[in-house]
């Protein structure tokens, strides 16, 4: 047999970057909040769906293409907002927005990145100026000292950002066993590049630095009202990252935000919540079309992506597959990330009797049977 080992899935590039982090960055990327079971089970709920086929159809031509608020975006996998890319890889966050620009896919970025969100946009420039299009959308954290907030909301729209994702489900950190247990901390290099320097650095004399700084900074009392406000604040959409239910669904709608991200934060918040593959329906249908629905959590192949849509999602953001991929080759490892996750959609998509995403919708997936007794 030969040992010759070609990446073939997104599980295949996970594996590979598990070799290759420390554990300090490991403990921080990989694991959810507590018993990690709602991290497993974003997962594991995907496998709970089954695809329904149709045959016979010309799918010669598959067009993945999706529009959200007037962008077309090539594929519905988007670069999901995670903080602190450089440790999986010195690239860090442009890696990603690279790629994504590249492949025409969406792309978003963390507060609390390592690059700034300026030199995101300058790390897509020459990309842009060769006929690639990059959108770029801001996870915004609401800090305490709202002055801090409304100073990215106006250095994002300046850089070309071109949507706020407001995440709603942190209120406070989760409790993450690993890094309570081995302590977790910014490596000494690396800085929260969109602060000035030293930001954070009274969070470093604890050893839960993360958890420190978010309940030092940011607003554990944000509500609706706040939302309201912001959306004052700026031109740009809102969307609301967290959501799991079909009543805080109705609530993004009433108080005039623009989009849902229905989230679980990757397992890393509360856990113990469903898997978002089983909140998505009753967020589309509480949504009523009035919103764009899009869903992260989870998912690791193109039919995941497939089940997602076919249950109202107009995306899909992908989180730790794109740090794994960033640590196993930078921004080539984000290229073949997408290569991996738009062929294995396409296929499915092509399997399945589908020629483009419109066409896609629950008749294509079915709960998972029972096994009949022979
Ligand atoms: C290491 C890491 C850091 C994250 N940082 C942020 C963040 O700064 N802001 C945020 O809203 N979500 C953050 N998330 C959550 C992601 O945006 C996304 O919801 C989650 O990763 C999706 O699940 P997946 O990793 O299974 O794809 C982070 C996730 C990970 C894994
Ligand atoms: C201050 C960093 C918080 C990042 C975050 O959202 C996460 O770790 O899940």
């Amino acid at each position: 047999m030969s040992a010759f080992k070609k990446i073939a899935n997104i599980q295949d590039i996970e594996d590979a970057a598990l070799k290759k982090l420390d554990r300090n960055v490991l403990d921080y990327y990989g694991p959810g909040a507590q018993d990690n079971i709602t991290n497993k089970d974003n997962k594991l709920a995907y496998d709970r769906y089954q695809l329904c086929p149709r045959v016979l159809r010309d799918v010669s031509n598959v067009d993945m293409s999706v529009s959200i608020f007037g962008h077309t975006f090539k594929t519905p996998v988007f670069v999901a907002a995670s903080a602190m890319q450089k440790m999986a890889n010195p690239i860090g966050e442009a890696g990603a927005a690279r790629s994504a620009c590249k492949n025409g896919a969406g792309y978003s970025l963390s507060t609390v990145s390592t690059t700034s969100l300026e030199d995101i946009s300058k790390s897509v420039a020459p990309l842009e100026s060769q006929g690639h299009q990059s959108v770029r959308w801001f996870q915004l954290y609401v800090y305490k000292d709202r002055l801090k907030s409304l100073d990215l909301i106006k250095r994002a729209e300046n850089a070309g950002f071109t949507a706020l994702l407001v995440t709603a489900d942190t209120p406070y950190l989760g409790r993450r066993l690993a890094n309570i247990r081995h302590g977790f901390m910014l490596p000494d290099h690396l800085r929260l590049a969109n602060f000035d320097k030293g930001e954070g650095d009274s969070a470093k004399k604890d050893s839960n630095y993360i958890s420190k700084y978010i309940s030092d900074q940011i607003d554990p009392s944000l509500s609706w009202k706040d939302l309201k406000w912001l959306k004052t604040q700026t031109k740009l959409p809102i969307l609301v990252k967290g959501v799991l239910t079909a009543e805080d669904a109705k609530l993004v709608v009433e108080n005039g935000l623009d989009g849902i991200v229905v989230s679980n934060h990757g397992g890393r918040q509360l856990d113990g919540v469903s898997a978002t593959i089983d909140a998505l329906d009753e967020v589309v249908q509480a949504v009523d079309n009035k919103i764009p629905v899009l869903i992260d959590g989870g998912v690791m192949r193109g039919s995941d992506v497939f089940k997602a849509l076919a249950l109202g999602a107009k995306a899909v953001f992908v989180g730790r597959p794109v740090l794994w991929s960033l640590a196993l080759d930078g921004e080539k490892g984000v290229d073949l990330m997408f290569d991996i996750l738009n062929e294995e959609l396409r296929l499915t998509m092509a399997l399945s009797g589908v020629s483009n995403v419109s066409q896609i919708d629950k008749s294509y997936i079915k709960p998972l049977a029972t096994r009949s007794k022979l």
